[in-house]
């Protein structure tokens, strides 16, 4: 069986596309961080200017939550969530282990630099080639196996609970991705068999993200991550207390999402537009950075095993894309990110 990281593997990045920036030892925005102005001309997500509409929220314990999740997927690509059963305690123990990682010395966290053909470990966004300017952002990423090796590299007498912590949120993550599928299946009208076929997507691990966006110096002048749609199925996002999400939205133009204390953020990826015919867009988002604040936030992307097939829903007619495998479409999105889509459209 074939694994993600293979995907990655035809399409090394260059280091200067995985080694962040020392946020700690600059004082103004580098040259290659100067990103043009984008002086936020954006609303946040309660108050649109199309007047009538806000990003859904969910309580997952409402009897019409089939309903109501299939709607916000079809009509926003996003939903927040409450009553999701993850204690606010981990919530706020995943926050603190990933605060405590992105202080660490540069040095320390290099140890754990994500290999120029690997998945796992600390580094830039794996977006990073496709733009001209770098981004106001470090990442750390939790896949495979690597995990009780890179705690005991960064902290060798000191390691347990970042493991702990990291082990218990991506269980729980999991357990919720997996509810949160089914209810889209259920919303989607699919077969028995594709029913099932949840199951599968059950058995692959998913990869957990922690994203680090230091106080910038002149936040409209650096992005924290540039736009982009997730590839998974769906993305869980803790947004932990501050703001920086941005979502676009079509007519509107860039809406902020405020975190809301002990919700989650959910939205749908590339594979889950393909699966869904288009139906559901993929949500096209991105992270703005801010003067005061060293933001923190944290993404579990939930999606099949690398081997398995991708192909729009058998009841949804007149498939617009073509079938393929996990591992084809992220090798396809690694080297034509936004293109990736349009390129196995029927
Ligand atoms: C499963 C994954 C999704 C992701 C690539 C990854 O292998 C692990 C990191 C993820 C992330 C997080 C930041 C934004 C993003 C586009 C990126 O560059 O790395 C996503 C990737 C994705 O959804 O394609
Ligand atoms: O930090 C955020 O709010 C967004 C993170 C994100 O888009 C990602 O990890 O894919
Ligand atoms: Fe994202």
């Amino acid at each position: 069986m074939s694994t993600l990281s293979e995907a990655y593997k035809d399409n090394p990045l260059q280091l200067h596309h995985i080694i962040p920036l020392d946020f700690h030892s600059v004082q103004v925005v580098p040259d290659s961080h100067l990103w043009p102005h984008h002086d936020s001309q954006d609303f946040p997500s309660g108050v649109t200017s199309d007047g009538h509409s806000s990003m859904p929220s969910i309580d997952l314990s409402d009897p019409n939550v089939v309903e109501l999740v299939g709607h916000a997927c079809q009509t926003w690509g996003m939903l927040q969530v409450t009553n999701h059963g993850v204690p606010s305690s981990l919530l706020d123990d995943v926050e603190s282990e990933a605060r405590r990682l992105f202080s660490l010395p540069a040095q320390q966290k290099m140890k754990t630099l994500r290999s120029p053909v690997g998945a796992a470990g600390y580094g830039s966004a794996r977006i990073s080639p496709f733009f001209s300017k770098l981004m106001w952002h470090e990442g750390f990423t939790i896949m495979g196996s690597s995990l009780v090796d890179h705690a005991r590299e960064l902290w060798p007498h000191d390691y347990e609970s970042f493991c702990d912590v990291m082990e218990d949120y991506q269980k729980k993550m999991k357990a919720l991705a997996s509810r949160l599928l089914l209810l889209i299946l259920k919303s989607l009208d699919v077969t028995e068999e594709e029913m099932n076929w949840a199951a599968s997507v059950h058995e692959s691990e998913g990869a957990l993200q922690l994203n680090s966006y230091p106080s910038c110096p002149d936040p409209n002048s650096a992005i924290g991550l540039a736009p982009h749609t997730d590839s998974m199925l769906i993305t869980i996002l803790h947004q932990c207390n501050t703001n920086g999400l941005q979502i676009f939205r079509d007519g509107v133009g860039w809406i902020s999402v405020s975190p809301a204390a002990g919700a989650l953020l959910v939205n749908v990826g590339d594979l889950l537009h393909i699966f869904s015919n288009a139906r559901f867009p993929a949500l096209y988002h991105r992270a703005v950075v801010n003067q005061t604040r060293h933001r923190i936030s944290v993404a579990y992307f939930y999606g099949p095993p690398a081997d398995s097939q991708v192909k729009p829903f058998v009841k949804l007619e007149c498939p617009c894309y073509r079938s393929l495998t996990v591992k084809e479409y992220v090798s396809i999105k690694a080297q034509h990110l936004e293109q990736a889509l349009s390129l196995i459209r029927i």
